[in-house]
């Protein structure tokens, strides 16, 4: 059985009159690399933030195992410190440290341990907060959006070391993200948050095998048994991308046609769906 790295049973968040979290069951794996993905103000903050500790839950229940760190976009550094103080000031704060795996991360990213932190630019002060995150040896390392001020190039160099470290650990990640068009290779495993309740929860691959897009002549249903995630016609085409234990590769009478589905399109998929509609 999969090992569990984040737990939640009915979990609730409420904010005044808002629910910004509401029944909210999953069971993240552990050791994998889970993107948390969803439009503005679905959720991913307040649901990291519980998982940190940081905001008390409304109701329901959380469970982490181990040591949970969380980077926010408003990284917590200190601009007069240098680099190397920064990581000093990470070893007194935490009771395990790993100066090494600091270290190595700066290095790979040629980030100079003397500059002040308050002279670096933005993306090297995401290096410097990454560095002591994992410094602090988390079991669950919680990355709220602090990829934003990368370049594409960076970021994709950050998500590529990252899976290294997870390859190379016990450690759990979870990603948030808005920036659907970055995700590809970026995660083993798909969160999707829709105002406050998941709507897709699974093994990224699996997902992938599971969805199809077909498209034909104008139809009210698509020809295949399964849940339809997003209907869109045209006066003479329809498009429906479904879930179905068909998976793409099954063969669908002409002249509908039956094409995978990438991980953007299927977030977009679900993204786009009217509420209620695609919901598990
Ligand atoms: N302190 C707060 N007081 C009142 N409402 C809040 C507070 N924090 C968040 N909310 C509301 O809760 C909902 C969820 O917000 P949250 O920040 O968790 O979403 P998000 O998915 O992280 O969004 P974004 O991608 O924009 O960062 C939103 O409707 C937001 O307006």
């Amino acid at each position: 059985m999969t090992e569990v790295a984040l737990e939640t049973k009915n979990l609730g968040k409420r904010y005044k009159k808002l629910w910004a979290l509401k029944d909210f069951t999953v069971a993240l794996p552990a050791n994998k690399v889970i993107a948390l993905v969803g439009a503005n103000g679905a959720g991913k903050s307040t649901l990291m933030s519980i998982a940190a500790g940081i905001l008390p839950a409304t109701e329901g229940e959380l469970h982490v195992e181990g040591r949970v760190v969380l980077l926010s976009q408003d990284k917590p550094l200190y601009r007069s410190f240098s680099v190397a103080d920064m990581l000093d000031f990470g070893r007194h704060m935490n009771a395990v440290w790993d100066q090494q795996r600091a270290l190595s991360w700066l290095g790979r990213f040629g980030i100079p341990l003397d500059r002040p932190c308050g002279k670096l630019s933005g993306g090297q002060q995401t290096q410097v907060a990454m560095a002591v995150a994992l410094g602090a040896r988390p079991s669950l390392l919680l990355l709220d959006e602090p990829l934003a001020n990368l370049d594409p190039v960076a970021r994709r160099e950050v998500t590529g070391e990252l899976l290294g470290e997870v390859a190379d650990s016990d450690m759990t990640v979870v990603l948030s993200t808005h920036v659907v068009a970055e995700l590809a290779g970026v995660g083993d495993h798909l969160l999707l948050l829709r105002e406050g309740h998941r709507t897709l929860d699974g093994d990224v691959e699996e997902l992938l095998s599971q969805h199809v897009r077909l498209v034909g002549p104008r139809a009210d249903r698509p020809p295949v048994e399964g849940r339809t995630v997003l209907s869109q016609h045209t006066e003479r085409q329809s498009t429906f991308v479904v879930r179905t234990l068909l998976g793409p590769e099954s063969p669908v009478a002409p002249p509908w046609q039956a094409q995978a589905v990438t991980l953007e399109d299927l977030v977009l998929a679900y993204l786009k769906a009217g509420r209620g509609e695609g919901e598990l």
